[in-house]
């Protein structure tokens, strides 16, 4: 009788065949999960795709709008890279002291230029899209409600903004365009890319090289009364070198005869009409839009509505964003979903001003007046100064 070596049964497979059936079927589920992955990351990727299925729904920026899934996809990683620009300014609480929102240029600096967050979730979608030249610059004006301006903005789906200032235009032109381009957030079609640098706007060379980098670039000045902006900068050095002469001693060439001292940076800043000029010699007016400093404090989302329409976007930035926090005394973002706290500026912005002397303020008005009524006219705004 012919005997069998194996105990199994002859119609179930061998433990050779059994794990080579076994290894075939891990195979094919870590190729699903492959394609799986792969296919959701295309998706996301791809522009058109959810557009068409989205399309009367989705909102538009100026004619190229982002799928409302990715929309909301960038939102929460904007909101995630709120949370570290939060980090970011209480680390550099010490550095503001110096520098306040400048943050000097260096190789060794690009992520936290870009406002880039480094979590895998943004990592994933910050790696979609180009960087782009910005084609829209707040230029101005410096302790005008540059920094809430911009914060405010980044809220939107539709801009990508760079977090601290690249002072490229005035002080790093020599380095080049490919240099400034790669300090810009990687964007989405329809995406607009913005900077802030506030030394723009009083900067001789600057409309003329911005010009050059695009004739079509959207100019926004945030303007403040150059009298409260004066004291704010001085406010600002004095929290530097607390060893500076009084504001009044600093405002006049000659305190008899009251002879204002138009080299004081803090007084020639404010004379907005004859920095305009200078603008206007390369941009049409319609390319600038003037923000009220004073307004974006009492009615930031009005005054966002006005940006949000400037720059040709759906107004998705609204009074549900903000509230009034009491102890900081200005306009703050809500928490945004997901976080675990809301979002006001840090405490470089909103510090105590000195008490001036009266008649100071007085002769300052007075310096100014012909001036504000000249920058009135020339945009046709009366921001209520005098
Ligand atoms: N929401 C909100 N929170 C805090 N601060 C606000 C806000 N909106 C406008 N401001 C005003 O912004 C002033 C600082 O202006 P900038 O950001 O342009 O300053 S800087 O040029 O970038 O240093 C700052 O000036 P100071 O009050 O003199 O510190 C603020 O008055």
């Amino acid at each position: 009788m012919e005997c069998s070596l194996s105990w199994y049964p002859s119609d179930f497979p061998s433990p050779a065949a059994f794990r080579k059936k076994l290894l075939l079927l891990f195979t094919m589920l870590l190729l699903w999960v492959y394609i799986f992955y792969s296919c959701t990351a295309l998706c996301l990727s791809v522009p058109s795709l959810g557009q068409e299925e989205h399309g009367a729904a989705r909102h538009r920026s100026g004619g190229a709008g982002i799928s409302e899934l990715k929309a909301k996809l960038l939102l929460r990683g904007q909101q995630q890279e709120a949370g570290d620009r939060d980090g970011l300014a209480f680390r550099s609480a010490s550095r503001d002291l110096l520098q306040e929102d400048t943050i000097e240029l260096t190789e060794e600096s690009p992520t936290a230029l870009s406002g880039h967050s480094l979590k895998p979730f943004d990592l994933n979608l910050s790696s979609y899209g180009a960087k782009k030249l910005p084609q829209a610059i707040i230029i101005g004006v410096k302790k005008g409600g540059t920094r809430a301006l911009l914060e405010f903005l980044r809220v939107h789906p539709d801009i990508r903004a760079v977090g601290a200032e690249p002072h490229f235009f005035d002080r790093h032109y020599d380095k080049g365009m490919e240099w400034y381009k790669d300090l810009m957030p990687k964007t989405l079609d329809g995406q607009i890319t913005m900077e802030k640098t506030p030394s723009y706007f009083v900067t001789k060379e600057v409309a003329a090289r911005i010009y050059a980098m695009s004739k079509d670039a959207k100019l926004i000045v945030v303007v403040r009364d150059p009298v409260t902006r004066a004291i704010s900068d001085y406010t600002q050095t004095l929290s530097k070198k607390p060893d500076i002469p009084s504001f009044e001693s600093l405002t006049f060439k000659n305190r008899t005869t009251g002879l204002i001292d138009t080299s004081w940076s803090a007084i020639q800043i404010g004379i907005y009409a004859k920095h305009l000029e200078n603008w206007l010699q390369y941009f049409p007016m319609h390319q600038i839009l003037f923000v009220s400093g004073e307004r974006l404090i009492s009615d930031p989302s009005g005054e966002l509505g006005k940006v949000q329409d400037f720059l040709g976007l759906k107004r998705i930035i609204t009074d549900k964003h903000f509230y009034f926090n009491k102890t900081k005394g200005f306009p703050c973002l809500k928490k945004p979903e997901g976080s675990s706290k809301p979002h006001c500026l840090g405490k470089t912005k909103g510090r105590t001003h000195p008490n001036i002397d009266p008649e100071v303020v007085q002769r300052l008005r007075d310096f100014y007046r012909p001036f504000n009524m000249k920058f009135y006219q020339m945009t046709g705004q009366n921001f209520g100064w005098d």
